[in-house]
């Protein structure tokens, strides 16, 4: 559905994007994440036709957004984080205008409804808060029925509850066989929708693959304060530590745990403040961009 190979772009002298490459099938959530600048947008601006690439090549359901941004653009629905709405039409008025130029558009209610919306559609956009105007622009986005799916920073602005809603309509949309490009700054948002992912820093991806299995494959992390007037060389464990904190990076975080408590009790200490963590998506991408 998406096919990116060695896709760089450059404004001007400055390289935005250098020669990335991945894929996504049919049915996949694809997370592209990565900090303030690192190429995210332009790799979707290329993507859905807006932008052309200076080399590499990228296919979009097949065909070639910059020689064909019509069927590209008539086949896949976007969310960029800026949209541009007549303030003075209702929220109604604003979805129908787009069905006129959408074929095969859902009925607006229809796309009212699945944006969690239905109850603002006689309000003026003028008079939407900021995450109600990501929801009009989600409703946009999904008009269409698209085949291929690009939000840039979706629940940004959004409630708690409007977030939840959110990430149940793209696991219906890409249940129903589409495939979703998401960039998000919430990390827990990408570690809970994505079946994979690529983190972008300065323009190149500098990790990525499969969110399950590359999650699996990294270290977790066991810590706690340290007894008073013990030091590092005391545990039984590597640890690193920060302040009174110990942390043991290991990939048995469990086992570490038991290995730790069982130690505390032999030698009659009390390990306070013992946190056991898995690895989380956050600590990859810390690990991610500032080894880039
Ligand atoms: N039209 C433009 N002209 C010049 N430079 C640009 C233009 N658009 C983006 N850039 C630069 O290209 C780089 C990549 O920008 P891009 O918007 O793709 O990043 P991003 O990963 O989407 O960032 P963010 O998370 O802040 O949205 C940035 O350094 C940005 O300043």
């Amino acid at each position: 559905m998406i096919q990116v190979n060695g896709l760089t772009k450059s404004y001007g002298d400055f390289p935005a994007v250098k020669g990335i490459s991945f894929e996504a099938a049919p049915g996949e959530v694809f997370a592209l994440l990565g900090r303030n600048g690192a190429g995210k947008t332009t790799t979707i601006e290329v993507l859905a036709g807006f932008q052309r690439a200076d080399a590499g090549e990228v296919r979009v359901l097949g065909l070639d957004p910059a020689r064909d941004r019509r069927g590209v653009r008539r086949r896949t629905g976007i969310m960029l984080q800026e949209a541009g709405f007549f303030p003075d039409l209702t929220v109604a008025q604003t979805v129908d205008s787009w069905r006129d130029f959408t074929s095969a558009a859902r009925p607006t209610g229809e796309a009212l409804e699945l944006a969690g919306l239905l109850d603002r559609a006689p309000t003026k956009v003028r008079q939407l808060s900021g995450g109600e105007k990501r929801r009009l622009d989600l409703a946009l986005a999904l008009l269409g029925r698209p085949e291929v799916l690009f939000l840039d920073e979706p629940t940004t602005g959004m409630d708690p509850e409007a977030r939840r809603n959110t990430w149940d309509v793209v696991r219906g949309i890409a249940a129903s066989g589409a495939t979703i490009l998401l960039t998000t700054h919430y990390l827990d948002e990408a570690q809970r929708l994505a079946d994979r992912m690529a983190i972008m820093d300065h323009g190149e991806i500098v990790a990525g693959g499969g969110m399950a299995d590359t999650l699996a494959a990294q270290a977790g992390r066991v810590s706690f304060e340290l007894p008073t007037g013990l030091s590092p060389g005391d545990v039984p464990l590597a640890v690193t530590v920060a302040g009174r904190v110990a942390t043991c990076r290991t990939e048995d975080p469990d086992l570490a745990a038991q290995e730790l408590l069982s130690w505390a009790a032999e030698k009659g200490l009390r390990l306070r403040g013992l946190e056991v963590r898995t690895a989380s998506l956050e600590d990859l991408f810390l690990e991610g961009v500032d080894h880039a």
